[in-house]
């Protein structure tokens, strides 16, 4: 899958002293981080440290009160969620949020609507252009569900697929968007441990084979540690550690929030 696609010039994700306020309470208190190109990005935190509110700035569905985040030459906070999802960052749900009775290839090609090019008219009247678009588009549509592991499933309703396999067909339609940056709200939520394994895996080697760079927003410490290149750790809306893994893992502001939690 590699052959076809690899986004270059992927710019840096950066996210500069962003503060959002909910009717006094501080959610987020002067946030900064950045995103390297081509890297695996976690932000985590205990309950309540602010990472959804994190996530939703950056996806188009909140506002930042104050600060910036900047993507290339562009302004995410001003921008509404298609308009971000236009400019190559795409997103999955924390709660699994596909069509569960369309078949697995269905859901894939909705992933693709920003990049079909024939017009709703051409493609109702099945002109000879808009008949070829749609085959390049099923066939890109296999080449990604063979690469995310559900090769087999793609003429399965999603709704009769398990939960962990569900899981992979949202990062796949998030793939189908051809994006440069991938926003991944708790990829692992409600996994078993082997399924957490599995999906660790397959977010590191869509990093490696694709080139794409992944921002994740994760509860699980355990597994962020395994594969992420950098971490931001959040608590009560503050940053309070950013830096590799082995480095957050082992500062004593960290473990005290994670410990200050059960
Ligand atoms: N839409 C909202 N309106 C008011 N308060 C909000 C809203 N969204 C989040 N909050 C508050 O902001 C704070 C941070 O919440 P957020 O959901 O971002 O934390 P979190 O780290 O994602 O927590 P969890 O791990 O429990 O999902 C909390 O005190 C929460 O109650």
């Amino acid at each position: 899958m590699s052959s076809t696609y690899r986004p270059d010039g992927t710019p840096p994700l950066e996210v500069r002293d962003v503060t959002v306020r909910f009717a006094g309470l501080t959610a987020l208190d002067a946030v900064s981080f950045t995103v390297e190109p081509g890297t695996v990005h976690a932000v985590i935190g205990p309950n309540g440290a602010g990472k959804s509110t994190c996530f939703n700035v950056l996806s188009g569905v909140y506002r930042a009160t104050t600060g910036s985040v900047r993507f290339g030459t562009a302004e995410l906070t001003s921008l509404r969620p298609h308009e971000v999802a236009a400019l190559g960052v795409a997103r999955t749900f924390q709660n699994i949020a596909l069509s569960p009775r369309l078949p697995v290839r269905d859901n894939l090609l909705l992933g693709r609507h920003r990049l079909t090019r024939a017009g709703f008219v051409a493609s109702g009247l099945r002109l000879p252009g808009a008949r070829r678009e749609e085959r390049a588009h099923l066939a890109r549509v296999a080449e990604i569900a063979e690469f995310v592991g559900l090769g087999a499933h793609l003429a399965s309703p999603v709704g009769l697929l398990p939960y962990g396999v569900q899981k992979r067909v949202e990062l796949a339609r998030a793939l189908a968007m051809e994006p440069k940056l991938l926003l991944l709200d708790e990829p692992v939520a409600g996994m078993n441990s082997g399924e957490r394994v599995e999906m660790a895996e397959l977010i590191v080697s869509v990093k490696r084979s694709l080139g794409i760079s992944i921002l994740l927003v994760e509860h699980d410490m355990g597994m962020v540690m395994r594969l992420a290149d950098r971490v931001t750790v959040l608590d009560f809306g503050k940053r309070i550690a950013d830096g590799p893994p082995d480095e957050v893992r082992a500062d004593p502001k960290v473990i005290g929030a994670y410990l200050g939690e059960s």
